[in-house]
């Protein structure tokens, strides 16, 4: 059984978890291999790099970005890898060697860096092109310093681990990302070496230009593809949960168990960050079941994502969402009866490359939710030209979803637990598939609609 393994930068922090729970377990000898790691840089490494995924802070790609003094920041910043590197000399880790590896990196792509700068100040070139070109050579820094780290790491505790270094710092090969996957893998024995392969993949077209933060599970789901793996396994801080642990308490988040591949659209189109939308496509379409583990908790079996699976019990099995929606009413008194009206409203979204989320109609007026982004406030701006009443709000999205949910019975509960917090519903939406109850709330209100929904519907009535 060849398995591809993708490992969280939580999880990669703690490297030494990793070794024990994940990598070695119970394994002896031959059993240790027929494993492909690919691995993300250390919890917020990436963040300081470009920004903070979360709070936009800006890092170092800004620097460049402004013209500002990028150099210093990157030697700040080889600094903070040095102390994290600190932190792994007790498990194994040969520091001077690290350190010589890291230092050379953050050197050439210093040397990358001022050479862009060079070819900007020259004005014949697009400039969004070398800013992209700088994020991504920015970016591959972490995902380099965890992998060269881990397999020197392994190899210091005597297993055979070999460092499969996509990033291409050294090569000006034009390949695609598939193209540079294929050829890296294409020679390996994998029942007698253990690969460890950086999360970020050097492509021409860019990961991320085409799949942005969070690519590691692009490359871990590209790589699972061209090796035929039996099952694609994805380690991560926390158990795939009932609903988000941060905002119900672990105590509170009852692990998923199965699911399956309807849900896991779901889940990447409100932008869960338990997997990346573009990364579980690809999987399905070749067949390969997920796996999504927690690191920490090494023997339970984790959340299988397949394609057939059906709960064989009606159950919700997550309650997710997000607060970061806008949602857009287009109303007009003439839209009752008007075939294709909606279609003038969609030509907006696609010039404007805005996907929705949720749609909702009435007789002359459709609902849609969008992320809260600046395509979006592009998109409102031009809509309230256009169209005769157009309002848009900031709101949160918290869906209810399940495999066997088509039942009566589910949204009763559901508004039921929401009323009991005094939460309006201010738009709902539900396709006939019913596996996905949409309920668009104000902000405020979000973390309390999760904990409600989550206490009532997702855990059992003996459970405290
Ligand atoms: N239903 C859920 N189950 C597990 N985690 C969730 C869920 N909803 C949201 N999360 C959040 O997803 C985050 C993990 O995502 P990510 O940033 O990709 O972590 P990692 O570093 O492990 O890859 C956690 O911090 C957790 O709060
Ligand atoms: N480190 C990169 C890539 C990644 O996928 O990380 P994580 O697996 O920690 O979300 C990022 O933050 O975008």
């Amino acid at each position: 059984m060849l398995t591809v393994e993708k490992i969280g930068g939580t999880s990669m922090s703690q490297f030494q978890d990793v070794m024990q729970n994940i990598i070695k377990g119970n394994r002896k000898g031959d059993e240790l291999y027929n494993r492909i790691f690919v691995v993300s840089a250390y919890n917020n490494v990436t963040n300081w790099l470009l920004e903070h995924k979360k709070t936009g802070e800006p890092g170092i790609y800004n620097k460049f970005l402004n013209g500002e003094d990028y150099s210093i920041a990157l030697d700040q910043f080889c600094q903070r890898l040095l102390l994290i590197n600190d932190g792994f000399a007790d498990y194994g880790l040969d520091l001077k060697e690290a350190r010589d590896f890291i230092r050379f990196r953050v050197d050439q792509a210093k040397t990358l860096l001022y050479s862009l700068g060079k070819v900007l100040a020259s004005g014949y070139v697009n400039r969004t092109d070398i800013h992209l070109a700088a994020r991504e050579i920015l970016a591959s820094i972490g995902e380099a310093h965890s992998g060269w780290n881990s397999v020197n790491i392994l190899n210091n505790n005597g297993i055979n681990a070999r460092f499969i270094d996509l990033c291409g710092f050294n090569d000006n090969e034009p390949l695609t990302i598939d193209e540079r996957i294929h050829k890296e893998f294409k020679d390996i024995d994998f029942s007698k070496v253990l690969c460890i392969v950086t999360g970020y993949t050097k492509g021409t077209e860019g990961i991320m230009r085409a799949f942005d933060r969070g690519y590691s599970e692009v490359t871990f789901s590209k790589i699972a593809v061209e090796v035929k793996a039996d099952e694609a396994v994805i380690h991560k801080e926390y158990h795939l949960s009932s609903a988000d642990p941060k905002i119900v308490g672990v105590e509170n988040s009852i692990p998923v168990g199965h699911t399956n591949y309807i849900i896991a659209d779901q889940l990447a189109d409100i932008g869960m960050e338990a997997i990346h939308p573009k990364a579980a496509k690809p999987l399905e379409l070749a067949g390969i079941d997920i796996r999504i583990k927690n690191t920490f908790e090494p023997d339970h079996p984790g959340t299988i994502i397949s394609r057939d699976y059906i709960s064989p019990e009606p159950r919700v099995e997550i309650v997710s969402g997000s607060r970061k929606v806008i949602a857009i009413e287009v109303h007009d008194p003439m839209m009752v009866g008007e075939v294709g009206f909606d279609s003038k409203i969609m030509s907006y979204f696609i010039k404007y490359n805005v996907s929705y989320i949720l749609k909702s109609t009435n007789a002359n007026s459709i609902t849609m939710v969008v992320w809260d982004n600046e395509n979006s406030k592009s998109l409102i701006n031009i809509l309230k030209d256009v169209f005769y009443k157009v309002t848009a709000k900031p709101m949160a999205i918290v869906c209810v979803m399940g495999t066997n949910i088509a039942l009566p019975g589910f949204l009763y509960r559901a508004s039921q637990a929401l009323y009991e917090k005094g939460i309006n519903i201010e738009s709902f939406a539900q396709s006939m598939m019913q596996v996905n109850m949409q309920f668009v709330i104000v902000r405020e209100h979000y973390e309390d609609a999760v904990i409600a929904l989550n206490e009532a519907l997702c855990k059992k009535p003996n459970e405290n």
